[in-house]
């Protein structure tokens, strides 16, 4: 069952296997849905109860603590600069544990209410608010839209449009975002008979950060669907590197950690084969075993001119739409 809402619309898709039954709706009897909050203490699973606020809220190092990052940052840059690769997108997880069990539906109200320019995504315990729209197709028309290359924002708008004008000019992120463009309008190309890639990225304003933001579109020129598309283009080098393979090899080596579904493609498909795919970003993962418990994860993409204590902070700014959900 997917819920959708965009403009103020809300929609409710239900998907079964041709020949057998839809699943029964909540309250239909036999519920085999499970409500949003069920489970969570004061809550009581209820879809008319209030959503309930994490408490005694402690956060903790995942894989990497702040100065192993920085570390797995600088051995990054002396791969690229040995000629290994190109570049390569470097993760980090950080485990934030409540008193009780977290309500998904208080992260994704604070999430809609605070990142109004992002894709905000539940699914099966994985939660965020993705800025990065990894492939739509609606009616032969194919657009992506590729974020690389980030500022953090200061909440002053005269130093933040200051901000904004050097994110635009700084060669290392220019660079940063070119390989993410280059591996969007290459996986795409088999699948269109048209591509329109901008000359130059526009600047686009989050609440934390500001990106380097490319929309490339383009027309299908054979029968495909949404969810082609976008194993097609996962991953792109926005979560990953150039080239691919080396990249990953690295992130292997370098993370220490199973990113599980974050940076992967989360969306929907319709019946047609349209649908909408985002980048599963600026998330994290209820444990399925603490129901107390989720794992937030934040990337950087790590080129030659690549500063281990910039990315780190970079990184803490991407953690910020989820920290902010987590709060009162
Ligand atoms: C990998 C992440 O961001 C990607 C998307 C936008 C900007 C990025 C960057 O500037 O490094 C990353 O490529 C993340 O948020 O975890």
């Amino acid at each position: 069952m997917i819920v959708g809402r965009r403009d103020g619309r809300a929609w409710l898709t239900r998907v079964r296997r041709t020949g057998q039954p839809f699943a029964a709706p909540v309250g239909g009897g036999g519920a085999s849905v499970t409500p949003l909050g069920a489970g969570v203490a004061g809550a009581a699973g209820t879809a008319g109860a209030a959503p309930v606020a994490p408490r005694d809220l402690r956060f903790s190092d995942g894989a990497m603590s702040g100065p192993d990052y920085m570390g797995a940052v600088a051995a990054a840059v002396q791969r690229i600069a040995a000629g290994e690769l190109d570049k390569v997108v470097l993760a980090r997880d950080v485990v934030a544990t409540g008193a009780s069990a977290l309500d998904p539906r208080w992260l994704l109200r604070r999430l809609a209410d605070g990142y109004p320019n992002t894709w905000v995504f539940s699914v099966d315990r994985l939660l965020g608010a993705t800025p990065e729209m990894l492939v739509r197709l609606e009616k032969h028309l194919v657009t992506s839209r590729v974020l690389a290359g980030t500022i953090r924002r200061t909440g002053d708008d005269d130093k933040d449009l200051a901000l904004a004008g050097s994110l635009a000019r700084s060669s290392k992120d220019l660079e940063e975002h070119e390989y993410a463009v280059a591996s969007v309008a290459e996986a795409l190309a088999p699948h269109c008979s048209s591509i329109n890639v901008p000359e130059s990225p526009f600047v686009l304003h989050l609440p934390n950060v500001m990106h380097l933001a490319t929309d490339v579109a383009g027309v299908l020129s054979a029968q495909s669907t949404s969810l082609a598309l976008a194993e097609a283009l996962h991953p792109s080098a926005a979560v990953c590197g150039t080239p691919k393979i080396a990249a990953d090899e690295l992130i292997a080596e370098l993370e220490h950690m199973d990113r599980g579904r974050y940076a992967g493609p989360v969306g929907w498909l319709s019946a047609d084969g349209d649908g909408e795919w985002g980048i599963g970003l600026r998330s994290g993962a209820i444990s399925p075993t603490n129901p107390a418990q989720i794992t937030l994860y934040a990337g950087c993409g790590i080129v030659a001119g690549s500063d281990p204590e910039a990315e780190l902070s970079e990184s803490d700014a991407k953690l910020v739409p989820m920290r902010d959900s987590l709060g009162s």
